[in-house]
């Protein structure tokens, strides 16, 4: 276990990454037939201890090279990349890929934590030997480093976008990276944001960090303090240099800047064509020698020089353990419950309205479940109950993911957990909750609609509605990793209607012809009705109440009741292991849906 001490020594980054060199990139995507040439051929190498901006117009292709590096992009390339090391001559590029991390443009934060809470959650999965003291320590200390400690008890949804920046970078310190990539790390800040943003990076690559940015258009002040600037035009490298450099190598091929005019724009309005198309001269004078950037300090001796006041885990003697998997997964359950409990829509609204739909069902279908003379009412109180409870667990499910997918993408990619890690935690974690819905709707509205006293009966209606919940959110997630929400939930609305038509009620089963019928065992809806109608009418019930004011009871036996709607077969637990194929077969779909939208960027 490591100690406290260990942690308070001034310790940087191993020094296995010493820089990271790629050459004659190209990256091509298919464009309708045409294919489209995004990153043309580039080369270049990036140093540790120093701070790398890459920059460009609009469309240079920026964020696709960054992609390309980390790892990120792994279709349509063409190049070689590699992390040479002084100790270790064969650093492959997976291997440095495992070790960096990419923090994206968008903050991809969890809102209804605190800044705390967040670093508390990323410490227990990215680090396993540690006493929650020295976590504490580590925590504070990176905070303090980067000007969050104030913020420590804010949730993320009320930070300003410089401190959430801020934290996505502290998160991503905690297990201490060799090599940082962050895609436009400054867009949507202020000037006084910006700078300290820049300030903190420069810090972090005196440290021994290789750290590679994008970036927009910086002040003349800001721009000197990257020590080397790649820049890009038309997915071309039109410089690769000291940002000190800019000015002569402008003046090398005829472009002077004017006084007082800040390097950083005039090198942008060149780019952009302002002054006419220079993309050819830059790039073959960017080939030469003189202006490629090579670091004045060698690493190991900018970390002698240096005094890092940062804190960070020992590397070096590979000290840090990973967490197991199922400890991940147990932080997972634990996030996803403090989740539910603080967003009250998802979690008391839900519980509330399930409350007040049964009551108000169980209201409308009263008397309903023992009156001969109300059957037909009664099994549209059923089929009510399955069209409510799917539809409400059908559609969070449709928005589930796309909601979260950017923080999961972030977290996966980052390694802090697998992606069947997380898939368990969201599957265990579901199945209560569905569990909890379906009963409150079920006992606020099985006695009011007067259904049978038996407790055995309660519990088989109880177990289907739970079921085609179930099997309704399943079928949501799918829909909500194969499409947009919008989309998914068109998608979603319109297939259970069909269901519903095929469900058994609107038209029965020895009414269909027998194509229509087959259709019926793709429907969740009519194995869950049929299910529901042997719970309440099945399995030997005794004779139906007649009111006197009736004439003629034609439903007297629930046995005819079952017959006339083509269910007289005992088929419960066909129902039942029909529901739970359809559950095993949807989760699982959604899970492959949902690996194969992750791989895609
Ligand atoms: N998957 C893709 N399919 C087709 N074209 C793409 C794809 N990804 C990127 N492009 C195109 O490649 C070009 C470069 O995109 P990229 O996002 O890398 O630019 P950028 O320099 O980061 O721009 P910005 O500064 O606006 O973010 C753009 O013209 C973009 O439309």
């Amino acid at each position: 276990m490591m100690e406290l001490d260990a942690l308070s020594r001034n310790v940087r980054v191993n020094d296995d990454f010493e820089h990271i060199e790629f050459q004659n990139v190209t990256y091509e995507r298919k464009v309708k037939k045409a294919v489209k040439k995004i990153i043309d051929g580039v080369s270049g190498k990036f140093y540790s201890g120093q701070l790398s901006a890459i920059m460009g117009p609009s469309g240079a292709g920026k964020t696709s090279l960054l992609n390309i590096l980390t790892g990120y992009q792994v279709t349509g390339i063409s190049g070689t990349i590699k992390c040479s090391s002084p100790t270790k001559s064969k650093s492959g590029h997976l291997e440095y890929t495992k070790k960096s991390c990419y923090i994206l443009q968008d903050d991809n934060l969890p809102n209804l934590f605190t800044v705390y809470e967040c670093m508390m959650m990323a410490c227990n999965l990215k680090i396993a030997n540690l006493t929650s003291k020295s976590k504490e320590f580590l925590i504070n200390d990176i905070l303090n480093n980067l000007s969050l400690n104030k913020a420590k008890n804010t949730r993320v949804q009320s930070l300003s976008g410089g401190q959430k920046k801020r934290l996505s970078v502290a998160l991503e310190l905690i297990d201490n990276p060799p090599i940082m990539f962050l895609d436009e790390p400054t867009t949507g800040l202020d000037s006084s944001s910006t700078r300290q943003c820049v300030e903190m990076l420069k810090k972090l690559a005196l440290g021994g960090r290789i750290i590679i940015c994008t970036i927009h258009q910086p002040n003349a002040k800001l721009y000197e303090m990257f020590d080397q600037i790649y820049m890009m035009a038309k997915g071309r490298c039109v410089f690769q240099g000291a940002s000190t450099n800019t000015v002569p190598f402008l003046s090398s091929v005829g472009l002077n800047c004017p006084q007082y005019h800040n390097p950083a724009d005039f090198i942008m309005e060149v780019v952009s064509g302002e002054y006419g198309d220079y993309t050819d001269t830059l790039e073959k004078a960017a080939q030469e020698d003189k202006w490629k950037y090579v670091p004045t300090i060698r690493m190991k001796d900018t970390r002698d020089r240096i005094h890092d006041d940062i804190v960070y885990i020992d590397q070096i003697n590979n000290t840090v353990d990973t967490p197991s998997e199922w400890s991940r997964f147990l932080i997972l359950l634990k996030r996803g419950a403090v989740q539910l409990y603080r967003d009250w829509t998802i979690s008391q609204l839900k519980l509330v309205l399930h409350l007040l739909i049964g009551l108000f069902l169980g209201v409308t279908f009263q008397n309903c479940g023992r009156d001969a003379a109300k059957v037909f009412s009664n099994l549209g109180f059923l089929l009510c109950s399955l069209v409510y409870l799917s539809y409400t667990s059908m559609l969070p499910a449709v928005l589930k993911f796309p909601t979260e997918l950017s923080i999961l993408k972030k977290e996966n990619f980052n390694n802090w957990y697998k992606l069947t890690t997380y898939y368990a935690a969201f599957m265990i974690f579901d199945i209560p909750q569905q569990v909890l819905f379906s009963f409150v709707y079920c006992v606020s509205s099985y006695f009011i609609s007067d259904q049978p006293m038996e407790l055995i009966r309660f519990l088989r209606v109880f177990l289907i509605l739970i079921m085609a919940c179930l099997s309704a959110s399943g079928f949501g997630l799918i829909l909500g990793t194969l499409t947009d929400p919008i989309n998914g939930i068109f998608f979603g609305a319109v297939t259970l209607a069909m269901m519903l038509c095929v469900g058994g009620f609107l038209i029965i089963f020895t009414h269909m012809s027998s194509v229509m019928y087959l259709l019926t065992y793709v429907s969740f809806i009519s194995f869950s009705l049929e299910g529901l109608m042997q719970a309440v009418y099945g399995y030997h019930r005794g004779p139906l109440f007649c009111s006197e004011d009736e004439d003629y009871c034609q439903y007297l036996s629930p046995e005819m009741v079952l017959k006339d709607m083509g269910m007289s077969k005992q088929n419960y637990w066909v129902d039942i292991a029909y529901l739970c194929g359809t559950f095993i077969l949807f989760r699982s779909i959604a899970f492959c849906t949902l690996r194969k939208r992750l791989a895609k960027t």
